[in-house]
């Protein structure tokens, strides 16, 4: 498999260069070693995606729901039959251990592919009867669209996103994130295989001078965002000039409930999905662990011993379960976390520490005796480090749970569901779980609420997202005007 893509960026159907552009090497975390050579985006590279997309889009969009979804379809069967060296290369755009990759990624973003492509031949209007006169309506495309990735989920991320925008007849430009640019690459190359019209979906690579420009070109119809929040409110920002659509998928600091009643078992494994998977880089992780203090004890015990399984090595290797971080900043910035964990009296009670080998790895942690005003349980850290919080009483957590500015997702563990189902309606989140977590199927919407985002991807209620509504009145008899 080459690692090193044909070029930098996939446009109207090929793969393109512009060497001016600034160099962009990709590094693997495992190593720390560069396993690639890009560049990122000049302003020639820019205008030739958009000018390539808002010309495709209008020959796509004039096509039937049925054909535009035969393509999907065809893509997610490759993907599916690709699925090994997908996976392969996901696990060196991020450095997630093999044994993730190969199950979750590529696989998820076929998922949405086959989804919104089986449900683009259905997308219709209404017919409402007004007396003789009537009303239809028309769902129509938005146009151009764009999308730009977070370095978590680059093949899922791209997916997520064209899936649904090509579903509705848009075109799209996706811009990865800087750290993770080669995936998309690839799903590019395989639309096109799979009979994608040219120009319907390209990737240009670059950070956020390149994410910029796109934003505020007058052709680009919606930008759909996954990232922080802090860059959340600059596009969203420079979106609102021109008013145009926006999906924002941003970061979190969710709550995870475990009561007293819990099976101690599966309360200690969601955790651990909560807060570990993909090495902690998850937006909707449970890192405030809220555990009910007649459990505490028996649940900190277990989580250590469980933790001792972790399998922290090779990324490559399938006995590997705990890989490295993403990147290099994103080591620091969570090593700089777990100093303020210390600092502020929380009780380390497992890992803390990078391990002394190359590559970007660091420990599972779990800090205990957290509080809600340290700063490691305010802050989305976006690496593995759990915070465990006791409670007392129902009233108590979820008071304590619903405050924070983010609203990702919440979890709870009971085997009271009448309970369960009282305390998940009142979460302030988008995206919840009862007796599991991180579940994230393309059936069910996706999305945060307060700072976490706005508008939900997956599931039908993405179609609103990236359609727009036309309604026609028509009159059967004579129009009666005063004079
Ligand atoms: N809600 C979700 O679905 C979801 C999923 C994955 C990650 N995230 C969030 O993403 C964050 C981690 O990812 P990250 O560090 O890549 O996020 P980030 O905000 O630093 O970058 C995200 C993307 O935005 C681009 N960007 C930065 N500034 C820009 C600008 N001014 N204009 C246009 N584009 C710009 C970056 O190049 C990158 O592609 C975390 O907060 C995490 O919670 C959210
Ligand atoms: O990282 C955010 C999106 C996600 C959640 N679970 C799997 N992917």
């Amino acid at each position: 498999m080459h690692i090193q893509p044909k070029a930098s960026h996939f446009i109207n159907g090929k793969y393109v260069e512009d060497t001016d552009g600034t160099a962009l090497p990709v590094i693997y975390p495992a190593t720390g070693e560069t396993i690639a050579h890009l560049h990122e985006a000049t302003p020639a590279i820019i205008e030739q995606a958009i000018t390539s997309a808002h010309r495709a889009q209008q020959q796509w969009a004039a096509l039937s729901g049925t054909e535009r979804g035969r393509v999907l379809r065809k893509a997610a069967d490759i993907i599916r039959e690709r699925n090994h060296d997908l996976s392969v290369l996901e696990t060196y755009d991020t450095g997630k251990p093999l044994s993730e990759t190969l199950v979750a990624d590529a696989t998820s973003g076929a998922d949405a592919l086959e989804y919104f492509g089986g449900l683009s031949g259905s997308l219709t209007g209404e017919h409402i009867q007004l007396g003789q006169d009537w009303v239809y309506t028309r769902r129509e495309p938005l146009g151009l669209c764009v999308g730009i990735g977070a370095w978590n989920y680059p093949t899922q991320i791209a997916c997520w996103k064209a899936a649904p925008a090509l579903a509705c007849g848009n075109a799209m430009i996706f811009k990865p994130s800087e750290t993770t640019p080669l995936c998309a690459l690839k799903i590019a190359e395989i639309l096109i295989e799979a009979g994608l019209p040219a120009g319907v979906f390209n990737v240009i690579q670059g950070g956020g001078p390149v994410g910029a420009p796109l934003i505020s070109d007058a052709r680009v119809n919606k930008v759909s965002l996954t990232g922080s929040v802090p860059t959340g409110r600059k596009v969203y920002a420079a979106a609102a000039q021109d008013l145009k659509h926006v999906t924002m998928e941003l970061g979190g600091k969710s709550p995870l409930i475990i009561f007293d009643d819990a099976d101690l078992e599966n309360a200690v494994g969601g955790a651990i999905l909560a807060n570990f998977y993909s090495s902690g880089q998850v937006c909707s992780n449970g890192t405030r662990v809220f555990v009910q203090k007649g459990i505490k004890d028996q649940f900190l015990k277990r989580l250590a011993k469980r933790l001792k399984n972790a399998v922290i090595g090779d990324p490559m290797d399938q006995a590997t379960t705990f890989g490295p971080m993403a990147n290099q900043a994103q080591l620091q910035i969570t090593l700089d976390y777990i100093a303020k964990g210390k600092a502020e009296g929380a009780r380390l009670i497992y890992g803390g520490g990078a391990l002394d080998q190359p590559g970007f790895y660091i420990q599972p942690t779990v800090f205990a005796d957290v509080n809600d005003d340290m700063v490691i349980a305010q802050d989305e850290i976006f690496g593995p480090v759990m915070a465990v919080l006791d409670f007392e009483t129902e009233d108590e957590v979820i008071t304590r749970a619903n405050a924070t500015d983010f609203g990702l997702s919440a979890g709870v563990f009971t085997q009271n569901l009448t309970r369960a189902h009282s305390v998940i309606a009142q979460m302030e989140a988008g995206s919840c779980f009862i007796n599991s977590y991180n579940d994230a199927p393309v059936e069910a919407p996706f999305g945060g609420m307060k700072l976490s985002g706005v508008g939900r991807e997956n599931s039908k209620e993405a179609i609103n997202h990236y359609s727009q509504l036309k309604s026609v009145y028509v009159r059967m008899g004579d129009v009666e005007a005063p004079y």
